[in-house]
Parts: structure tokens; sequence; C-alpha cells
């Protein structure tokens, strides 16, 4: 099978310079529209496919983005495995700005979005008790650790609705809760990839300390966006080697998070609704046949 590494840019990384045989493709998907064209590009033999989180220039806010469609249109572009990258507030003193998380578990807080694909004629019930994929954190951990940016391999991602920043009571109360950084996106997005059966990691990358840190009182737009343009910088590096090794990676096909449909429908199926049965297709084609 191809392998396409989908990258997710979010606050900060719109572009992904330094490909080939380059294009901006339109998709449309059973959810509607993903936030904005998709970016397909090569490097060496490795293929990729970039998606600005917020479309370019950032015109949608987290509560807004269309998470659906955005893994729907990677999923039907071919993608096997998606790197999302994200802007977070550091949690912990040891956690500075500067620092990238490979996390690998979720606290999700929102109540205002779409969280499945599955609904009313064809429920589906997936594992999230480890929402992020071993194999691609391997990946992105020995490149982190070629270019020397300082990284941390584990993590929880504590996701809040937004738009405004945390309450310090809020702030406070997720470090109670052991997080070590929060952000408004990476939920549900994280669900979505695991019901569309993706390899999926991401990695956070600390812009501000929160408003619980001393001497960080108040976390301003401004301040984050001279954090996110060195980043930003670092990421699109690792993006560049871990493309070929997710294009060269044996062992991708037996990964787990790639049979998550496998006992996951409970909806019998007689009393499934062929009309959501066929919307589900490009998500849920290999069990629904
Ligand atoms: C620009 S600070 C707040 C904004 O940044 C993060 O977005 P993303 O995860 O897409 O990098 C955070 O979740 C907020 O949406
Ligand atoms: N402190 C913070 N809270 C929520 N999202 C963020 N993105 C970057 N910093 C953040």
């Amino acid at each position: 099978m191809t392998k396409r590494l989908a990258i997710i840019g979010g606050s900060g990384l719109y572009d992904l310079p330094g490909l080939t045989d380059t294009r901006w493709v339109s998709v449309d998907t059973p959810w509607g529209a993903p936030s904005d064209e998709i970016f397909l590009g090569r490097l060496g033999d490795a293929e990729l496919a970039f998606l600005p989180r917020h479309g370019r220039g950032h015109r949608i806010p987290p509560s807004e983005v269309n998470y659906r469609a955005n893994i729907a249109a990677l999923k039907q572009l071919g993608a096997t495995d998606v790197l999302s990258c994200s802007a977070v507030g550091g949690l912990r003193a040891d956690l500075p700005p500067g620092t990238f998380v490979i996390v690998d578990q979720f606290i999700d807080r929102t109540f205002a979005r779409e969280k499945s694909f599955f609904g009313t004629g064809c429920v589906a019930h997936v594992s999230m008790a480890d929402p992020t994929c071993p194999r691609l954190g391997d990946h992105v951990q020995k490149r982190l650790a070629e270019q020397g940016v300082p990284h941390v391999r584990g993590g929880t991602y504590l996701t809040m609705e937004g738009p405004q920043f945390s309450t310090r009571a809020e702030s406070h109360l997720y470090r109670s809760w052991n997080c070590s950084v929060i952000g408004m996106t990476n939920m549900p997005e994280a669900k979505l990839a695991r019901e569309a059966e993706l390899c999926y990691c991401s990695v956070s990358m600390v812009t501000d300390f929160d408003c619980w840190h001393v001497g960080h009182d108040a976390v301003t737009v401004d301040a984050i966006v001279k954090v996110l343009l060195a980043n930003a910088e670092n990421a699109r590096q690792m993006v560049r080697g871990l493309a070929e090794d997710v294009a060269h990676d044996e062992h991708a096909a037996a990964c787990r998070c790639r049979h998550a449909l496998d006992n996951a429908i409970i909806t019998a199926p007689a009393a499934r609704d062929p009309e959501v049965v066929a919307r589900l297709q490009p998500i849920a084609g290999r069990v629904l046949g």
C-alpha cells in the first residue's frame, strides 16, 4: 500500500516549502469542506499532504474547525499517517516555551464540536485507551533528537473549548490533573483519526506557560507568535525527515491503529441505514463492505 504522510499544521504552520510536484487540491467530503485546500507534494519518494488547520491566514477559530471534514479529506487523499502540529501552553515548569511534547494522552473538555463520523443508523465505539500511534511517535522522537530540538516523549494534552485562554483557577485545576500541555484543537481530531483508522501523532510545541506560572500571569497572542515562528521552522525540518521514515516503514501495515474498527460497529447489519452506510464508505468502507 502506498504510504502518505499527512501534516495538519496548527497556529504558525500554514505552509510546507521545499516539496516537489506541488499543487493545492480542493476536496469535498460527506461532512462538508475541510479548513482549506490541501497541499500535495513529494520529498524524494515520499508523498505528503499538508492541511492548515485554521486555513491559510488563520481564518477559522478552534470551535469552528470542521474536524470531520479535515480527517475525511486526508483519508480520501490516501493518507495513512497523520502528524498533528499544535501550539500549546505548558502546564509544567519543566516544559518551557520551545519544548516539543510528543503527547500520548488527552483529556477532552470540549463541548461544542461534532465528535464522530458515526451516529444514528450506524453506531460505533472505538477504543481511545491509547489515542496516539507509538510507531509514528518513535519516528518523530528520532528526528527531533537528531535535530537537537528539546523534546519530551509522553504527556497529556488538555483540550479546552476556547477561544479564550483559561482562567487561572482552570489552569491550576488542569495542573492538579497532571496535564502536561493545554490547547484547543487536538480533540476531537484524535478521536476522528482513530475512527478513520489513521495512525495519529500529536507534536505539541510549547509557546507559553499558560497563566498558572508566576511571572507569566497573562497569555497573549503577541507573546505566543514570537515563539511560534521558531517552533514552526523546527517542525518543518522534522517533517522532511519524517516523510522518508514513513515512506520506508515496513511495520506500518501491522499497526493497531489501522484496525480500530475491527470490532467497533455495534449496529446490526440489518438495522443499518443504507444512506448512512454509503456516507461512511471513505472512513469505514474496509469493515462495512
Ligand atoms: C495562537 S494561540 C491559540 C491557538 O493556537 C493553538 O492552535 P493549534 O492547535 O491549531 O496550533 C490553540 O489550540 C489555539 O487554537
Ligand atoms: N496557553 C494556551 N492555552 C490554550 N491554547 C494555547 N495555544 C498556545 N498556548 C495556549
